[in-house]
């Protein structure tokens, strides 16, 4: 677990300086690069964008698809003035795996492709002069990792991905690096929950530092006005009149955290925004300041031409403007946490989010889908470190995205296998693991699939809401027979109804691969026409059934996933374009969801 996963601010005791841009960059399918140095860096690659995946800028195949160990370099200058702090490299994401060398020497390593991590640098820099940074990667797959697949090696010598999941193995440094100098004593993290008391509210606080110094924390409204202030490394602020975060009409307060007897002087200073807001589960309601809600959204991927699964702020704010003019309020990380930015902006927006944590494909079925394998997920050889890491990114993923008002709840698992005895232990292990990492008690959750019904999943006591997937009128009971699958459907509602659901349900996936500008009438499978009516399906059923709080199809984007002959170069389920251009579906959400108050 990170010591401090506290995202860059730049003020007069930090410096936040990002090394985006033009990296060196070289396959090493050899695994020559440690036997020739590459750690105190080359010259001899070819030129890679950061952030970005590596894989769309090649013009072959062996290259776009390449599997193994491949690295990344760059100089970088540290000034003299920055002696005496403690400098870091952030690295919001490697994916999967990373080594990390400065001037040659091994600094750290880390696990995991879709969380940041620090390499604390103060030991092997030269101050007032360049200095090398390598990055050794790695994106192969096996099912002790997080996402799970197997890696294959071809006959004719090459590895090669198979994911149990249905979203391109894109690879590298997927998001951006930054150079920080640090004060020596600081702020390493902080929490907050909130107490409504009729117009006013509790700010409950705690600071975690490296030190003794004092710390004084404040509250400022979104005017600048300090609107509280406490004393101590525990506290609680009075907010009189408090301004709430609400469901698409956010309101931000900035904390401040000074550390230091000074505060003319501090030792360390750090600012974030928070929205004062509440959530609960309230028998069959998901509550935000306990006001019923219904998830108006989609289930989305960071995915774009060019840049990959890389974040691309360009690409985040359409998305969000194409969010808000549809009427959505909501969406699922899926399947895997985000950038830090993808949050800051669904707080400003008011949006909520379902918080992911890759643990995808822990389901032979999965491996199935995409031609593999019929055997317990839950019983192999690869479940004790897949647990330990599961359950680190999970602690890393609450420790990180805990003070981000827009996160509603956490998604520990995607589809796993639940109907398989082997999961209960599994479940319960990470279920009580979990169970005090947010300081705000979040909702804990996870996907169910098309196997896993009210009858068949063994581990249904776990999650505080359901969430579901399922794909009649696509999967199976496809074209003429959707009325069947209707049918399907509202008898497995008619069954949760009848076994007195207790807990929200919220449909997390469910829709139909479309080729953009394919028209037929009638419809047939694959036209825009039939994607309505497929969404037009689900939303019948979903209006007819109270406990249903959630309507969140799959996905907001057609995206990028391996070849398959189920695929047409990549998954076309978007309700938009991989350009972003709306499908004939857009326009039936638009005219749904905007007839309904912003937050129901
Ligand atoms: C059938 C598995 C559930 N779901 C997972 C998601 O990652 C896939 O993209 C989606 C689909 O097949 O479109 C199905």
């Amino acid at each position: 677990m990170e010591t401090s996963l506290l995202y860059p601010v730049t003020n007069d005791q930090r410096t936040d300086q990002k090394l985006d841009g033009l990296w060196q960059f070289k396959f090493d399918e050899t695994k020559q690069g440690v036997k020739d140095g590459w750690e105190t860096g080359f010259h001899d690659g070819v030129s890679m964008p950061v952030p970005a995946s590596f894989n769309d800028f090649f013009t072959d195949k062996e290259s776009r698809e390449y599997t193994g160990d491949f690295w990344y370099s760059r100089k970088f200058f540290v000034p003299s003035a920055a002696k005496g702090k403690a400098l870091f490299l952030r690295f919001d994401a490697v994916t999967h795996r990373a080594t990390i060398f400065v001037n040659g020497k091994e600094i750290r390593s880390h696990e995991g492709g879709f969380l940041p991590f620090a390499a604390d640098i103060s030991s092997a820099v030269h101050y007032g002069a360049e200095n090398t940074v390598v990055v050794k990667g790695n994106n192969e797959l096996s099912r002790e990792a997080l996402p799970a697949g197997d890696t294959i090696t071809l006959r004719n010598g090459k590895k090669m991905v198979r994911p149990f999941f249905d979203f391109y193995n894109y690879s590298g440094l997927n998001r951006s690096v930054h150079l920080l100098t640090l004060p020596q004593e600081r702020v390493l993290d902080y929490t907050t929950t909130f107490e409504l008391n009729g117009q006013d509210a509790t700010v409950n606080y705690t600071v975690t530092t490296n030190g003794d110094a004092p710390v004084t924390v404040s509250l400022a409204d979104a005017d600048g006005q300090v609107v509280a202030t406490a004393q101590g490394k525990e506290g609680a602020l009075q907010v009189k009149n408090a301004h709430l975060w609400q469901v698409r009409n956010a309101y931000l307060y900035t904390l401040t955290i000074q550390v230091g007897d000074d505060a003319q002087t501090p030792v360390d200073t750090y600012t974030d925004r928070i929205g004062i807001r509440t959530i609960k589960i309230s028998g069959t309601n998901i509550l935000v300041n306990d006001k019923p809600i219904y998830l108006k959204g989609f289930g989305r991927h960071e995915d774009s031409p060019f840049a990959g699964r890389a974040f691309d702020l360009n690409v985040e704010k359409k998305d969000f403007a194409l969010m808000k003019w549809i009427g959505a309020n909501s969406f699922r990380t899926s399947h895997y946490p985000y950038d830090e930015q993808v949050y800051k902006i669904a707080d400003e927006e008011g949006f909520l989010l379902t918080d992911e944590v890759p643990a995808v494909g822990f389901k032979m079925a999965a491996a199935a889908f995409l031609g593999g394998l019929n055997q317990s997920f839950f019983k192999g050889p690869w479940l004790k470190k897949l647990h330990e890491r599961h359950i680190d990114q999970i602690r890393d993923l609450i420790k990180r995205d805990k003070n981000h008002p827009s996160v509603l709840a956490w998604s520990l698992f995607n589809e796993p296998d639940t109907i398989d005895e082997n999961a209960v232990p599994y479940f319960k292990q990470i279920f009580d693991e979990s169970k005090d990492l947010d300081p705000q008690s979040r909702p804990r959750t996870f996907t169910l699939s098309e196997d896993d019904t009210i009858e068949t999943s063994k581990v249904l006591d776990f999650p505080d809401f359901y969430m579901l997937n399922r794909y009649p009128g696509w999967y199976h009971f496809g074209g003429y027979q959707i009325s069947d699958g209707e049918a399907g459907l509202r008898d497995e509602m008619d069954k949760w109804q009848k076994a007195g659901v207790t807990k929200p349900v919220v449909f997390t996936e469910f829709g139909a691969d479309t080729e953009a500008g394919l028209h037929k009438l009638p419809s047939v499978m694959w036209t825009e026409e039939y994607q309505v009516e497929v969404l037009k399906m689900f939303s019948r059923v979903f209006d007819d059934y109270d406990f249903i709080k959630g309507e969140q199809v799959w996905n907001l984007a057609d995206f990028q996933t391996v070849e398959g002959n189920m695929r047409v170069n990549g998954n076309k389920k978007g309700i938009f374009t991989r350009d972003r251009q709306p499908k004939e579906a857009a326009f039936f959400y638009h005219d749904r969801w905007n007839k309904l108050p912003l937050d129901y």
